[in-house]
């Protein structure tokens, strides 16, 4: 089943996304996505000037030797432009692969270890009351488990704290002007980043109240997470995880910018709190200390920046001989194509852990029209065959792509530092 035509959709319903469709010489259509928050142009342009050509006539069926020959050929070999190319290219060819069997894709992942995938929201707040409010109404709307990120005393805009009173000026309205319904959104439309800033001490110095005071609110049960944003320093991670031992963290996410995996072995000597790491990753290669030392617990990579379904299910499969689990990343970033990959892999696996959920804004979820609904806290695949996303070319156009980036970070002094 040779492949006709592959076409790369770059729009901005709500935010930019970037989307492959590639299409066969009997008219089944595959869906990947392609969206590397902030430097999504670069993705297109590898996919279109160095990818589509080099798919036209290939059998559809072939995805592993299609994997293998984008990963082995490119000589230049992982980073996020060129897994993230693989990984629209291989999605899409599992989403043909299944429409042509006529099953939804989990099923040919090894079918059903579970009703839905158990997810996360965000909740935040400048302040303690705010950040109640927001527990609260995810509570209400069925979430299970609450990732917590608050404002900071004397810091302006802080990292995952939704659309607040200390906003950075002109920086209030989210990439899709909707940020206060939608959690956080950190990417904004702008020609140039919004700069943050940040204090490590003053920030390690409020943490623990806080979550000593949202443990105080809603009980010992209910299961918290928490990210540091790659921000700190191994020491400064220690002691992080040391001071919310209290408080029974689900997991504590990415507390180094781990490049230099083993500096986690330091953090680990020190705490018991779990660590989930890998948002930034792309490949197999780059969890091999983490997974061989078991320096993490959770693997935060999505379908969408590792290399596909296919690069993924191998990086659970290696995770699970270390009793790691999965933790995938699921930021409005991933695109519905990304999210409904993730879901049904996440169904199949025996080791998944949890999925990050935070909702998409209407004008996206009109584009891609995904079949996968939240009920109960958990996201649960459509039954319609392949990933079961339908995109809405016509009504695409209508949002065209729009300059916008993640914020950069600096230190009081005013040097740049890991946002
Ligand atoms: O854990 C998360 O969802 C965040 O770290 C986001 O991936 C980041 O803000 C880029 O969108
Ligand atoms: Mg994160």
């Amino acid at each position: 089943m040779r492949i006709t035509s592959a076409d790369v959709l770059v729009a901005s319903p709500g935010r930019n996304f970037v989307t492959l469709r590639i299409t066969t010489e009997d008219g089944v259509v595959g869906l990947g996505d392609a969206t590397l928050n902030g430097r999504e142009l670069a993705v297109a342009a590898y996919l279109s000037e160095h990818v589509v050509p080099l798919l036209i006539g290939r059998d559809a069926h072939r995805i592993e030797d299609t994997w293998q020959y984008l990963y082995r050929g490119a000589y230049w070999r992982r980073g996020p432009v060129t897994m993230a190319s693989i990984a629209a290219v291989d999605t899409a060819l599992w989403d043909i692969k299944a429409k042509v069997a006529g099953l939804p894709l989990y099923q040919l992942l090894g079918g059903r270890s579970r009703t839905g995938c158990l997810t996360y929201g965000h909740a935040s707040g400048a302040e303690l009351p705010e950040l109640f409010d927001s527990v609260r109404a995810h509570l209400e709307q069925g979430y299970r488990a609450i990732r917590i990120q608050t404002g900071v005393p004397g810091l302006g805009s802080v990292y995952g704290v939704a659309s607040s009173p200390n906003a950075v000026a002109g920086a209030d309205a989210g990439a899709g002007g909707s940020t206060a319904r939608y959690d956080h959104e950190p990417a904004r439309r702008s020609a140039v980043p919004v700069e943050e800033q940040w204090d490590t001490r003053a920030y390690l110095r409020h943490i623990p109240g806080v979550f000593e005071a949202v443990r105080n609110e809603f009980g010992p049960e209910l299961p918290l997470l928490h990210d540091a944003h790659h921000r700190l320093t191994p020491i400064q991670a220690a002691k992080l995880g040391k001071s919310l031992e209290p408080y029974d963290l689900f997991w504590l996410e990415d507390v180094t910018p781990a490049e230099n995996q083993a500096v986690l072995r330091r953090v680990r000597e020190h705490t018991t709190t779990p660590l989930a790491i890998g948002e930034v990753f792309n490949t197999i290669w780059d969890y091999r200390e983490l997974f061989e030392e078991q320096l993490i617990d959770y693997v935060r990579s999505p379908v969408t920046h590792a290399g596909g379904i296919t690069g993924l299910r191998r990086i659970f499969d290696y995770a699970a001989v270390y009793q790691i689990k999965s933790g995938v990343h699921g930021p409005t970033d991933v695109s519905p194509v990304g999210l409904a990959a993730a879901i049904h892999l996440g169904v199949a696996i025996p080791n998944f852990g949890i999925q990050e959920y935070m909702k998409h804004s209407p004008e996206t979820d009109e584009v891609f029209r995904p079949g996968y609904r939240f009920e109960d806290g958990l996201l649960v695949p459509g039954e319609e065959p392949g990933l079961g996303v339908d995109y809405d070319e016509v009504l695409a156009e209508s949002f065209p792509y729009q300059a916008a980036y993640l914020p950069v970070n600096r230190l009081l002094d005013g040097s740049m530092h890991d946002w």
